[in-house]
């Protein structure tokens, strides 16, 4: 397997674990202004993307033209851009893409509480904590919670969460995540963290996430390097390859 953004906060990691890791080896490791073709000069089958939402969808247009399995952590993703993958994999239909906006068992398990309780509490916000260094915001992790509740929501037939504030000063409410309000903090010292603050009368429930080392990333990681061959075209979400219930 090959690893995109090896030097990386995140790729330096992955590729810690897969040294360790048996049954996998790595063959390449490319980051800004290495040759990406090292991943076929080197025969990669799999490739895992922790590079910057800017350049990861040439990353993997570069991968599904070689036929090669892309395990990818990179954020950034929109129904957009899943379209146009949709699109690039029906002229190769035997890769296997994985797009996981979180890798770590925690963050997983996190978004599907949220998503169950969603339908009981009126109302519900999201907040996103990271290092300064990040990217983008909202996380995609935050996105992807969101898009949860919001889809539960309307299965369970609910109106928007209330909110009478009158503001002058755009951003205090946060972003409007379809429907739900995702609040973005940067702080030095953190990793990556969320909470989900659902509320209804006489009560809250908080759900908190807390990644503290980005070790808790690379064991979902290597799941997905094991099985991506076997489950072509785009799945997205590290939950379809785990057994959760
Ligand atoms: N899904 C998940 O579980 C997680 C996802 N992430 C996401 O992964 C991404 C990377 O995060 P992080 O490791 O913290 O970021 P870093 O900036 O630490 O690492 C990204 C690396 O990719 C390199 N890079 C940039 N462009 C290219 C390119 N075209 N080809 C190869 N390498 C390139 C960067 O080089 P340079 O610095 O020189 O530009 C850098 O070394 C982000 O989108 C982040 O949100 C992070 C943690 C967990
Ligand atoms: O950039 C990060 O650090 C992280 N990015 C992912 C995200 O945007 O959700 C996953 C995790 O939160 C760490």
């Amino acid at each position: 397997m090959g690893v995109l953004g090896a030097r990386g906060k995140v790729g330096a990691e992955v590729c810690r674990a897969v040294a360790a890791a048996d049954g996998v080896e790595l063959v390449a490791e490319v980051d800004q202004g290495d040759p990406i073709g090292a991943l076929v000069d080197s025969r990669a089958e799999v490739v895992v993307d922790f590079t910057h939402p800017d350049v990861v969808m040439d990353n993997l247009a570069f991968c599904i033209e070689h036929g090669i399995h892309a395990v990818v952590g990179t954020t950034g993703f929109d129904e957009v851009r899943l379209s146009a993958l949709r699109d690039q994999l029906t002229s190769a239909p035997a890769v296997g893409v994985l797009i996981a906006p979180n890798f770590s068992i925690g963050a997983i398990v996190m978004m599907r509480f949220a998503a169950q309780a969603a339908r009981f509490y009126e109302s519900v916000e999201v907040v996103e904590l990271h290092h300064p260094d990040k990217a983008d915001a909202p996380s995609g992790t935050a996105r992807r919670t969101a898009e949860l509740i919001a889809a539960a929501r309307r299965e369970a037939g609910m109106s928007p969460p209330p909110d009478a504030t009158s503001t002058g000063l755009e951003g205090a409410r946060g972003a409007d995540v379809d429907g739900i309000r995702v609040h973005s903090l940067r702080i030095r010292g953190l990793v990556a963290h969320q909470e989900v603050i659902l509320g209804g009368v006489g009560e809250t429930l908080t759900i908190r996430h807390d990644s503290m080392d980005r070790a808790s990333f690379t064991p979902g990681v290597l799941t997905g390097v094991r099985q991506v061959a076997a489950r072509p075209g785009l799945t997205v979400g590290l939950e379809h390859f785990l057994d959760l219930d």
